[in-house]
């Protein structure tokens, strides 16, 4: 069968860095994608091209078979598939109010009433534990609770395909992993296809059906999480090694250390 969304060749250079030089990558429908590498080496990049929002220079990226410039960043839409993105720095409107930032979407969308979109939004609200703040901006929330309300955003219209730009990046573990239950969940119940940037290693494992590992402008290798001892390379050992993941020395299976 078909992936659900396909890249091949992907190349992207900025003046005389090539960050991607030839990414290729499958991702399977309702399945749960994380792409891991060192900081800098291209993994944002990767998911803009896919999201649209940088334009690649050579390669292709297909949603169901189509390609990605077809697609639409929202649901309800009458063709191809419908997507989300979730910032790495939240990018939440400063003059909206918690509410207002994860019901935009949705407003735009624009098919919903009014009721209906508040029902929604103080559903999704209630499942972030963000009840309280739902008219605070976002000048007075912390760190943790802007993040939740950039993943109530990206969820809010149930996509077909959600790029999570590091999702967790700043939390306390708790909400770290209350944050990647809420992933995990949201799949189960909406079937969503999920693409994440995590450094969260070896949490985000939990929830992962496969792992990516992007270096040198590629994918290097890609598998199960629990592939990723047995089936690493010197480099990629390396790496996961400073992320304090894997086989140390003699011990006998992989996992979190
Ligand atoms: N718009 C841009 N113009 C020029 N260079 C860029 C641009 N966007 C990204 N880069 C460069 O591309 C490289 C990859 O950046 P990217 O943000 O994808 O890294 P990353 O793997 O996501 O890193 P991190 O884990 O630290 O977030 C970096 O050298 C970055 O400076």
């Amino acid at each position: 069968m078909d992936a659900f969304l396909k890249i091949r060749g992907l190349k992207k250079h900025f003046g005389d860095k090539h960050v991607l030089d030839g990414v290729d990558l499958d991702v399977a429908a309702a399945s749960v994608t994380t792409i891991i590498g060192k900081s800098g080496i291209g993994k944002s990049v990767l998911l803009k091209c896919i999201a649209n929002l940088l334009r690649a220079d050579a390669g292709t990226i297909e949603l169901e078979g189509k390609a990605i410039a077809h697609s639409r960043r929202r649901a309800n839409s009458d063709g191809g598939v419908s997507f989300s993105y979730m910032f790495q720095n939240n990018a939440l409107f400063d003059s909206l109010t918690a509410f207002d930032n994860v019901a935009l979407p949705l407003r735009e969308a624009s098919r919903l009433g009014r009721a209906e979109v508040k029902q929604r939004v103080d559903e999704m609200l209630g499942h972030l534990e963000l009840s309280d703040s739902a008219d605070r901006f976002p000048g007075e929330l912390s760190g943790g609770m802007k993040k939740r309300v950039a993943l109530g955003r990206a969820l809010i219209t149930k996509p077909q395909l959600v790029l999570f730009d590091e999702p967790t990046t700043g939390l306390d573990p708790e909400r770290k992993f209350s944050v990647f239950e809420m992933i995990a969940d949201y799949r189960e119940r909406f079937g969503f296809t999920a693409l994440l940037v995590s450094h969260d290693i070896p949490e985000v494992f939990e929830i992962s059906d496969r792992v990516a590992w992007l270096d040198g402008g590629k994918i290097q290798f890609f598998g199960q999480p629990e592939d990723l001892n047995s089936d690493a390379t010197l480099a990629l050992s390396g790496f996961l090694s400073k992320a304090n993941y894997g086989r140390k020395s003699s011990a006998s299976h992989g996992g979190a250390q």
